[in-house]
């Protein structure tokens, strides 16, 4: 599984590393434990995977939720390993397991993982300009609207998170929201070689809570929202901020944009104020009176090529009039976040105007596989997984909808049950027609998932009317929403977005929502 999981990011390593001896590394970060005659051996680069490892790094084996990385010790050193840095408790099992190797110790050696690599990689983040966005709901369609407006203004961007690791004309599908800190130090240390100028990050709160940042210092970090999601991992939603708050401290980020438009993120802001250690924007992207630095007016939703325009207000008076190429107010959120970010980060205004308007289509983000033109129904392909998201995503696309809604939905399995009902309560009251099916089952029976969502359709259409069961695989539910679609219409199918893998009874099955709509759209109007 792990393995699997790093498999295609290998290749993406910096090319030319200049290697650091162990013993300066042990005496650098105060490590226990000998690390060998002279200089020790050159280290390269580091991993927290065995399955990761490639030769002259240092294998830091990880205290796990699970097992004990050091288990893995000597597949890490058939790999290549130079070096183990672990506890005290893993050192016994990596002499036992491959004696000879060189072994460091460290109370908490996962908070020393993302330092490591960012001395073994010479800290390549000092080198680029640098954001990272958090947030439950927006993190990837921001994240991807900074990448076009640094790659504009920087002439490249790379970018790490939930749908591709990219550096420069190099990408692969991404693990992970955000990949373990030696995976991101050396991520950066290729941008470098590679001339890429910016670095657009997602931080995931698992990811910040897990150390995977520690050791990078972004120039811009921002804070899309806060919402019901990962109370599995979190408990309850004050710990979820905390973890997010981390983000928002000179350990991680020189200065802060917060949108202001919940709770969580008036909390937030006003915390990072109060502390005084970096300069935090706080930005109002939905209408409300509350007193901001920035703020937006003049939403407006376009029905020809649903995108939107707003207008941007600053603290110094600025006026900015923007687009963004993607519907719905969430969008103006994500947009007009990226667009300070990026102000923030050094860009000028009408540069970063100019890539948010042309930036391209989000795999799985308000994704438009097939547009509305008098014959054909518009079909998008997005990624709402959480009641809050779903709201205002099908708010939005009822916005461009002069006919019926239809959605194609279901909910995940091994995850925070409570929210299928919510689900299907939320598609009930908001969309007209509802074809439900599976998500990512996991290791749960796909037919009680789906029952639990069907109960909270009940709860708004006791019965049932316009609400069908498609209980044989996925893509004939998406088939089934395009067959519904009629040309002033508008068929969705949530919950998936850019994922390349179904989920099921422990198997991992490529599949994914795009191919499958644009294929059915073939083959009800033809290729456009
Ligand atoms: C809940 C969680 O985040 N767990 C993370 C945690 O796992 P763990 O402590 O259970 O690790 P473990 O399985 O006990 O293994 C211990 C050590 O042995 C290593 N190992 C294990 C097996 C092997 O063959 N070789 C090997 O070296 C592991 O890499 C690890 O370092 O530490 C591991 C190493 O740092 C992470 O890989 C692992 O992420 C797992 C894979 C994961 O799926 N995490 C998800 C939940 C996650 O992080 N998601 C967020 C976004 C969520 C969202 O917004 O939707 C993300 O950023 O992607
Ligand atoms: N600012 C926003 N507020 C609320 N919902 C949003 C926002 N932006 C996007 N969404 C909805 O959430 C879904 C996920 O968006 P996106 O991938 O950008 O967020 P994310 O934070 O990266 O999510 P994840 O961590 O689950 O990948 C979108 O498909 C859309 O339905």
């Amino acid at each position: 599984m792990s393995t699997h999981a790093y498999e295609s990011a290998a290749a993406l390593r910096p090319r030319h590393p200049a290697p650091t001896g162990l013993r300066a590394l042990a005496e650098r970060f105060e490590l226990a434990g000998d690390p060998g005659t002279g200089a020790g051996p050159e280290v390269v680069g580091v991993s927290v995977d065995s399955g990761d490892v490639a030769a002259g790094e240092l294998f830091i084996a990880l205290p796990g939720m699970r097992t004990h990385g050091a288990q893995f010790a000597a597949q890490a050193v058939a790999a290549g390993a130079v070096a183990v840095l672990t506890d005290t408790e893993g050192a016994r099992i990596v002499r036992r397991e491959a004696p000879g190797v060189p072994v460091l110790t460290h109370p908490d050696p996962r908070a020393m993982a993302g330092p490591l690599a960012a001395e073994v990689h010479h800290h390549p983040a000092r080198g680029l300009t640098t954001t990272a966005v958090t947030g439950t709901n927006g993190k990837t369609t921001t994240a991807y609207f900074v990448h076009a407006i640094l790659s504009a203004h920087l002439g490249g961007c790379m970018i790490a998170g939930t749908v591709e690791l990219r550096v420069g004309d190099l990408a692969v599908e991404s693990p992970r929201t955000t990949v373990e800190a030696p995976v991101l130090q050396r991520l950066m240390a290729l941008a470098l070689e590679e001339g890429v100028g910016g670095a657009s990050l997602e931080a995931s709160s698992h990811a910040i809570v897990l150390h995977r940042l520690d050791g990078t210092v972004v120039d811009v970090a921002g804070f899309t929202n806060l919402q019901r999601d990962h109370l599995d991992f979190h408990q309850t939603m004050e710990d979820y901020l905390e973890a997010k708050a981390a983000l928002f401290t000179p350990q991680h980020a020189r200065r802060g944009v917060v949108c202001v438009d919940d709770q969580w993120g008036q909390a937030l802001a006003a915390r990072v104020r109060d502390a005084g250690l970096i300069e935090v924007d706080r930005l109002r992207a939905y209408p409300g009176q509350a007193q901001t630095d920035w703020w937006v007016t003049d939403a407006e939703v376009s029905m020809t090529d649903a995108a939107t325009t707003f207008v941007l207000h600053g603290p110094q008076g600025e006026l900015i009039t923007a687009s963004c190429p993607l519907p719905g107010l969430v969008n103006v959120q994500n947009a007009a976040l990226a667009l300070v970010m990026t102000i923030r980060a050094g860009v000028p205004a009408d540069t970063a105007v100019a890539a948010l308007a042309a930036a391209h289509d989000i795999p799985g983000r308000m994704q438009r596989v097939c547009q509305r033109d008098g014959v054909r129904g518009t079909c998008i392909v997005d990624f709402a997984h959480t009641p809050d998201a779903l709201e205002l995503t099908l708010t939005a696309v009822r916005q461009i909808t002069p006919g019926r809604l239809i959605i194609v939905f279901g909910s995940d399995g091994d995850r925070d049950e409570g929210k299928r009902p919510m689900l299907g309560e939320v598609a009930a009251r908001l969309a007209d027609v509802l074809v439900v099916t599976d998500e990512n089952p996991r290791s749960e029976d796909p037919g009680s998932i789906r029952a639990a969502v069907l109960e909270g359709v009940r709860s708004v259409r006791p019965d049932l009317v316009d609400v069908e069961e498609v209980t044989t695989w996925r893509g004939d539910a998406v088939c089934r929403g395009v067959e519904l679609c009629g040309p002033e219409d508008t068929v969705i199918v949530t919950g998936k977005g850019h994922e390349p893998f179904l989920e099921a009874a422990g198997e991992f099955i490529r599949y994914n929502d795009a191919p499958v709509m644009r294929q059915a759209v073939a083959d009800k109007w033809g290729r456009s």
